[in-house]
């Protein structure tokens, strides 16, 4: 999957892009199991090379649309990140981002935090770049600073399908400014209002999205 940006929850999957580091202030408080090489942020982080006009599209909401705005409450208490230790879990060794309490369908978990960058400094080995503007081709890479959602596993050999999914909205970022970032959401309880998606997530639960395919077949024949 290329960059993209995308108009619609289905365009937001994390893909293979790119990476350049930037200079960033990190909160004070950092969530537990946070790893020490990496950055942690609450507000998005820009490339330099991102120009003004596309700086411009990335904190102006169009009128003509709904928008969505949130508030940052990092660190996040409704989830943690915890070490996956089953050997079964294909992520084994790895780490996963579990929910602490139960959590309603459609409600908001937590924005995905990154480096936003565009085309000409996006890291094609990045394991962790999500698509933030599909037009502009720019893309919200967390391999070196982000937040806890960049421990997100998918679903694929975990659960039967995702529980969460990723959203469009704008991020409060004071003084009556917004950015634009991709936040991850639960699943909407869906038509029939009764099944697992109803339940929402439960606590202890591990949250999981889907990559898509294209994040897949990219990385087919690796290792
Ligand atoms: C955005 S990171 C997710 C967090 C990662 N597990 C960690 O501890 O940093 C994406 C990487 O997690 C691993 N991963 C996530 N979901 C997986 C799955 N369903 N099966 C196998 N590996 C998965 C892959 O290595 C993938 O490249």
């Amino acid at each position: 999957m290329g960059p993209k940006t995308s108009t619609s929850k289905k365009d937001s999957k994390v893909s293979k892009r790119g990476f350049k580091s930037s200079k960033t202030s990190s909160t004070a408080v950092l969530p537990k199991g946070w790893p020490s090489d990496t950055t942690y942020i609450g507000r998005p982080a820009y490339s330099k090379q991102l120009t003004p006009e596309v700086l411009t599209a990335l904190n102006t909401p169009a009128t003509t649309s709904a928008t969505t705005t949130i508030k940052s409450a990092a660190p996040y208490s409704n989830v943690r990140i915890t070490p996956i230790s089953s050997p079964t879990h294909p992520a084994h060794n790895q780490h996963g981002l579990f929910a602490t309490r139960n959590l309603q369908p459609d409600t908001l978990i937590l924005p995905y935090l990154g480096y936003a960058h565009g085309k000409a400094d996006e890291d094609p080995a990045s394991d962790y770049d999500l698509s933030l503007h599909r037009e502009l081709a720019i893309g919200v890479d967390a391999t070196k600073m982000g937040n806890e959602a960049r421990f997100i596993n998918d679903y694929r050999g975990v659960g039967l399908g995702p529980n969460a999914e990723f959203r469009e909205v704008w991020l409060d970022v004071g003084g009556g400014a917004v950015e634009k970032v991709i936040a991850v959401y639960v699943l909407s309880a869906g038509k029939s209002g009764k099944g697992t998606r109803a339940r929402g997530i439960k606590s202890g639960e591990e949250i999981l999205v889907s990559y898509g395919k294209g994040f897949w077949e990219e990385r087919k024949g690796d290792d």
